[in-house]
This record gives structure tokens, C-alpha cells and sequence, in this order.
């Protein structure tokens, strides 16, 4: 029979083992736990910093202190690979049946009927105006038109969509030189990046266009440096750094909300010098408050960018849903930005496919790009006879 104090002997000895136990787990734990914070830390610090969060410092202590809560910003998410350029403009077909263009079926089925009388003409002719091609392209084509059916006396399906192809793309003008103007200049015997500006009143899609067109740019293996001179709109900095961080392209941008735009568009390019890139894009405000206010704002960012390399295009970005209302706007940025081709967004959501010939009439200069939708390689080089293709379905 043990003692009392027996039995103290034994549980003193039994607790001794089970704090010996809980140190040897505790110790466990802190080995398995501690590396992997310290690795989640440094991935954090590898990775672009969150768009909305501000840049850690190079001695930022851990994602704790980094992340924002009940998020797990830790983990770097893998670059994404945009898809090849070429051929995405088929997609355009697809996009106008789903949101019901009638532009390409309403012209087939009047030109299909077994006599055209005057009335068929005028509503063929109020199609096109409808479509936004704009007074003279509708009447050039409406009178091509008649010439031909009158003089071949084309009935058959078959043969009135070609006959229709044909003088849409005659107006479209295939001749039009529509490439992106990316050879490198050579400046005293230094290679330059190619430097583009995108310009456009607000809510075109400049920013979403910048970032697309990264997009395009990393997909052919080119190098790229985006600069947010869009000072204006909080948001559009830390847009323009989540579009460039998704492809791993770096933003420059300024550290305060409404610095001056040309400062930043001089960082970005020099900073596409110094990194010997292919090619700086450069977002813009674009506010249409005056004539004058424009061109002073874009006059100047012009004139300090073209102080690192030259300006090699300049891209006016309209919303082919505004139709001819963006004519306006497009006629005072061709006058003040020298614009040297057009990027049409939101094609995708319209009937109005003939502003791309109508915008490419009044500013002499050809549409190069054209937004299909709201995805991140929803951006399309405009390739005239898929998009003729794509508005007769
Ligand atoms: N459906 C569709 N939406 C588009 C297209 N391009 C842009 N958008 C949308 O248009 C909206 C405005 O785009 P932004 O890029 O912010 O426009 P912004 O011109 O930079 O505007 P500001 O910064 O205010 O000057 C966004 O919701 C875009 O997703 C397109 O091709 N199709």
C-alpha cells in the first residue's frame, strides 16, 4: 500500500514527464510554424505590391503587416499569359449576335427581296445612317450599291453578300496602314523605347485600353513600362498597376492623388529608358474641359516626354456606343493631340460598327484597335475584313 507521500512521489515524477511532453510539441510547432511565415513574408515583398495598398517599404517587416486582414495577400498570384492577338477580332460576329446588331442581317434581307423598289433603297440607306457610317460613306455606298445590282442584276443570297461584302470594305479601306508604330527610334545613336500616349475624353476606356494593349504587347514578347498620367481619377493608377501586375509590367505612378500629369509621363519614359524597354504606354486624363485646357494638358505632356524619346503614336480611344456624338470630341483631340489612329471600344455592344468609317473620315487617320468586351484580351487589331465578316454575320 503506498504512502502518502509515495503517491506524491509518483505524480511528480508523472507531471514532470507531461511538461517534458508540452515543451517537445511546443517546440515542434514553432519549427513548422515560424518558416513558413517568414517564407509567406518574403514572397509578399517578391510580389507587386496589392493595387490599393500602399508600396511596402524594402524593410517591411511580414505580410502581416502588409496584408489586409481576412485576406490572404501572401501569396503571389501567378502571371498570367495573355493570348496571341491575331484572329481575336472573329470573336466580333459572335458578340454583335449576341447583343442583337441587326447592321449586317436588316441590309442582307432588303437587298435580297425579288425587285427593289424606291422604298427599299431609303430604308437600306436609313440602315446605314442608323449604323453611324455618316452621311457621305452611306450615300458612296448606297450609289455603289445600286450600280452594281442594277447593272449585274444580283438576286441570289450568295451573290448579294458578296456584292454587299465587297462595297463594305471598299469604305472600310483596306489600303490603310493600321500598324502600331513599334520600332525602337534610335536617338544619337541610342535605342529608344517606342513610346505611345492614350488619349480620350473620360470613360472611353483608356485605362482598360492601356492595360489590354500591355497585354498584347507582353504576348509578343515585348518589353513594357505603363505610366499612369491619369492624375485626374483616384482609381485610375491603381487600375492601370493591377492590369500591369496581372502580365508583370511595371506602373509608374505618383505617390499623391492629382500630381502633374506630364511629371509622371517624364518618369515613366525615362524609367523605360533606364530599364532599355520595348515599349512605354502612357494612360492620360483627357478631360474635354476646354479646347484650350486640353491642349495646354496634352501639349505639355507631349512636349516633356519627347525630352526622353520621341512620341511614336498616339492613340484617341472613343466608345463606339456614343456614335456620332464622339465625333465632336473626336474633332478636338485629332486637333490638339495629333492623333495617329483610333482605338474603338465597346464594339461589342453596338449596331453603330459604321463609326469606324466615319471617324476614320474625319480625322484622316485609320481605327488600329477595337474593344470587344470587358475581358482582359478583349482587344482586338482591326483587321478590315473581319470586321465586315463579323457586321454581315
Ligand atoms: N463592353 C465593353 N466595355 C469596355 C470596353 N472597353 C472598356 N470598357 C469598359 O468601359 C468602362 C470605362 O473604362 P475605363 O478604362 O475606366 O475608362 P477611361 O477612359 O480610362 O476613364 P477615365 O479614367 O475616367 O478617363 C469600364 O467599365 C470598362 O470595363 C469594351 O471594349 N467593351
Amino acid at each position: 500500500m503506498p504512502r502518502l507521500g509515495d503517491w506524491g512521489t509518483v505524480t511528480d515524477f508523472s507531471w514532470l514527464w507531461i511538461l517534458l511532453g508540452v515543451l517537445v510539441v511546443a517546440g515542434a510547432t514553432t519549427a513548422l510554424v515560424v518558416p513558413r511565415r517568414r517564407g509567406r513574408g518574403a514572397t509578399t515583398l517578391d510580389a507587386p505590391p496589392p493595387a490599393a495598398a500602399p508600396a511596402p517599404a524594402d524593410d517591411a517587416p511580414t505580410d502581416v503587416d502588409v496584408a489586409p486582414v481576412g485576406q490572404d495577400a501572401a501569396v503571389a498570384p501567378p502571371l498570367e499569359v495573355p493570348e496571341p492577338a491575331a484572329g481575336r477580332l472573329v470573336r466580333l460576329r459572335d458578340r454583335l449576335a449576341r447583343s442583337g446588331s441587326p447592321l449586317g442581317a436588316r441590309l442582307l434581307s432588303v437587298l435580297s427581296r425579288d425587285t427593289l423598289t424606291e422604298d427599299d433603297w431609303d430604308e437600306i440607306e436609313e440602315t446605314l445612317l442608323l449604323a453611324d457610317l455618316g452621311t457621305g460613306p452611306a450615300e458612296e455606298l448606297l450609289e455603289a450599291l445600286r450600280t452594281r445590282v442594277r447593272v449585274l442584276g444580283v438576286r441570289e443570297p450568295a451573290a448579294v453578300r458578296e456584292l454587299l461584302r465587297e462595297e463594305l470594305l471598299r469604305v472600310v479601306d483596306p489600303t490603310l496602314d493600321r500598324s502600331l508604330a513599334l520600332d525602337r527610334p534610335v536617338v544619337d545613336g541610342v535605342t529608344k523605347p517606342a513610346v505611345m500616349m492614350v488619349v480620350g475624353v473620360n470613360g472611353t476606356g483608356k485605362t482598360t485600353t492601356v492595360g489590354k494593349l500591355a497585354r498584347v504587347l507582353v504576348a509578343e514578347h515585348r518589353s513594357v513600362v505603363l505610366g499612369a498620367a491619369d492624375t485626374f481619377r483616384a482609381a485610375a493608377a491603381d487600375q492601370l498597376e493591377t492590369w500591369g501586375s496581372r502580365v508583370g509590367v511595371p506602373t509608374v505612378r505618383s505617390a499623391k492623388d492629382g500630381a502633374d500629369p506630364a511629371a509622371v509621363a517624364f518618369d515613366a519614359v525615362r524609367r523605360g529608358v533606364t530599364d532599355d524597354v520595348d515599349v512605354v504606354l502612357v494612360d492620360t486624363a483627357g478631360r474635354l474641359q476646354n479646347k484650350a485646357g486640353l491642349m495646354d494638358e496634352l501639349g505639355k505632356i507631349t512636349r516633356v516626354v519627347t525630352r526622353e524619346a520621341p512620341l511614336g503614336e498616339v492613340l484617341l480611344v472613343l466608345d463606339a456606343t456614343t456614335g456620332q456624338n464622339g465625333m465632336q470630341q473626336a474633332k478636338v483631340f485629332g486637333e490638339v493631340a495629333g492623333v495617329t489612329g483610333i482605338v474603338l471600344t465597346k464594339l461589342d455592344g453596338t449596331a453603330k460598327g459604321g463609326i469606324v468609317v466615319a471617324v476614320q473620315r474625319r480625322l484622316g487617320v485609320p481605327v488600329k484597335l477595337v474593344g470587344l468586351g470587358e475581358g482582359p484580351d478583349d482587344l482586338a487589331p482591326f483587321v478590315p475584313e473581319q470586321f465586315v465578316d463579323g457586321i454581315l454575320g
